[in-house]
């Protein structure tokens, strides 16, 4: 098997016991292959938030098993979790999530500077990634400087400045207006398609799910056929 990302029997429940429990995920199998992105739509509150966030190592499961690049992260203490996600995950929110003190070249930056990249090969890797997204002379801006699209695509560099296997969206060309959205996505793609990765992108948007290789669609807990 050669899958990036593995999820078999995932179980989720929150307040568990309690009158207010509310079962969430309820045995989801999925996964995704190398180099493969697929689509995941869900009605509102289907717990595509929840997967996302246990897929991206984020939060723990009930039970279940889930692996990125063939490693099980059954057991892993918080503080292995935590490096796992650095080094194997990128994850990219609705909204950019961009520190606003921070240019964009910076925000790019930072997250390899944590993971013990030295200052020049980290920034070097920032400015190709910002100009493979056509926003490198944007590069000195804060977020507050730059247009909606600019700062998703400088979000998208920041999930990959650290060469993930695993890239996890959610709504990732946010609240943009339907033509930027087509825009930034396509730039989103070329960035995935050029690195090779493995995605998973959770969408409303069926003409965004459409150009991805799959669709997957969760439903009351279930993957069920799309
Ligand atoms: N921390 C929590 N405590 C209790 N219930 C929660 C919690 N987080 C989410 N839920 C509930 O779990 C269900 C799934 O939530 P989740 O955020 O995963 O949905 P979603 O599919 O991402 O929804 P949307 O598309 O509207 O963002 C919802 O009914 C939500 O109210």
């Amino acid at each position: 098997m050669n899958n990036v990302l593995q999820i078999n029997g995932l179980v989720k429940a929150y307040n568990a016991g309690k009158p207010n429990e509310i079962a969430v995920l309820r045995g989801i199998d999925l996964s995704v292959a190398k180099g493969e992105v697929v689509a995941l739509v869900a009605p509102s509150g289907a717990g595509k938030t929840t997967l996302l966030q246990i897929a991206g190592l984020l939060d723990v499961a009930d039970g279940g098993d889930l692996s990125i690049g063939g490693d099980s992260v059954q057991g892993l203490n918080d503080a292995k979790r935590t490096q796992m996600r650095r080094r194997e995950v990128g994850f990219i929110y609705q909204f950019h999530h961009l520190l606003p003190e921070f240019t964009a070249l910076e925000n790019v930056t930072l997250p390899q500077l944590a993971n013990g990249i030295a200052t020049a090969a980290a920034e070097a890797r920032a400015r190709a990634l910002l100009d493979s997204v056509g926003v490198a002379h944007r590069a000195s801006h804060r977020p507050a400087e730059l247009s909606g699209g600019e700062q998703q695509r400088v979000a998208y560099c920041r999930a990959l400045a650290n060469d993930p296997k695993l890239l996890l969206a959610d709504e990732p060309t946010g609240n943009l207006d339907p033509e930027t959205s087509d825009l930034v996505f396509g730039a989103l793609m070329k960035l995935v398609r050029e690195a090779g990765l493995s995605a998973l992108i959770a969408t409303h948007n069926l003409d965004l799910a459409a150009r991805m290789d799959r669709m997957v669609r969760l439903e009351a807990g279930r993957i069920v056929p799309a």
